[in-house]
């Protein structure tokens, strides 16, 4: 039997859609596996009776079809499914890490990205690889089609989850195809700004490259209370805010003596609208982690 704890992740952070991801430091899924003829699925946690367990619903499915290890596989959820934190991502890099080493296949984690960006394929129609690569290797991750480039970090986040879920299937569909060269200009140096803040560990700088006109907006519009929890987040001293993956998650970034304030401003304002939330008080961590038993 093998354990790997694969952390949550938040994607895109604003200016880098389907490109940017952070592992962090909680929630987190625990995935165990154990050898078997065919693959068995169950699982237990936060929101998993949203969760299929046939393996071919459920992305830890896929990821075992993909590394041709078929497993007994328990995932304990400790990401809500549907809530911007890359759940299905965290359960298929967990499950990939797992059963590379079961299997000893001897892939490093770098290869095992697209293996378990399979599983995204499966749940959101696109194989985006920018929750399943910071979940396996930490940090800020940048991925591109000629690979990922990673870097560690410690910005200090607050992670806010209203009751409310989007599909990340659906806010893929109100993205638009293409954007004003101008609005495109504003995003490439919002990015590298970024980018900056993340080698600096500096959440000033992160936080001025968070902004995006081309899909934040589009995506706002389906979180009830987002320019509330915003404003609010903000006001209580977040350095930037924006979308949690494709929502309905908010991230704000933040020094870390403003953390607690900005949590209870963003539950405050979520509840001002009669939403009820949960904000993890976090930062960008390590990335998921194996244990054998
Ligand atoms: N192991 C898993 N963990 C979480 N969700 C899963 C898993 N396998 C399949 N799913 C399905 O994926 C969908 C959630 O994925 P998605 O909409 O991308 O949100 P998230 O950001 O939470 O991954 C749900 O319909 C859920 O049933
Ligand atoms: N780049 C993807 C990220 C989806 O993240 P999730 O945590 O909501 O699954 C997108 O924005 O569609």
């Amino acid at each position: 039997m093998l354990t790997v704890r694969a952390p949550a992740t938040s994607a895109n952070l604003g200016s880098g859609f389907d490109v940017f991801g952070v592992a962090l430091e909680s929630p987190a899924d625990v995935i165990r596996v154990e050898r078997a003829s065919e693959t068995r699925i169950t699982v237990t946690g936060a929101g998993s009776q949203y969760i299929p367990e046939d393996p071919d619903q459920n992305t830890v499915g896929a990821v075992a079809d993909a590394l041709d290890a078929p497993a007994h596989i328990k995932i304990d959820k400790g990401v809500r499914p549907s809530s911007g934190l890359g759940s299905s991502a965290a359960s298929a890099a967990g499950a990939a890490l797992a059963l590379n080493a079961l299997y000893a296949r001897g892939l490093s984690r770098e290869e095992l990205v697209p293996i378990a960006a399979e599983g995204e394929a499966l749940v959101s129609g696109e194989a985006h690889a920018d929750n399943v690569a910071p979940s396996l290797l930490g940090g800020f991750t940048i991925v591109t089609d000629d690979g990922v480039t990673q870097v560690d970090s410690e910005i200090p986040v607050v992670a806010c989850l209203p009751e409310t879920s989007v599909s990340t299937r659906d806010a893929r569909g109100v993205v638009p195809d293409s954007a004003p060269l101008e609005d495109v200009v504003d995003t490439v140096g919002n990015a590298a700004t970024l980018t900056v803040g993340m080698t600096r560990n500096d959440p000033v700088l992160v936080g001025r490259g968070m902004n995006d006109a081309i899909v934040t907006p589009q995506r706002t519009a389906l979180i009830d209370g987002y320019e509330q929890v915003r404003e609010a987040a903000l006001e209580a001293g977040a350095t930037g805010v924006t979308v949690s993956g494709a929502g309905p998650g908010i991230l704000a970034v933040c020094r870390e003596r403003d953390q607690r304030a900005i949590a209870g401003s963003m539950v405050d304002a979520f509840d001002g609208v009669g939403i009820e939330s949960r904000a993890y008080q976090t930062r960008v961590g390590e990335g998921a982690r194996l244990y054998r038993d």
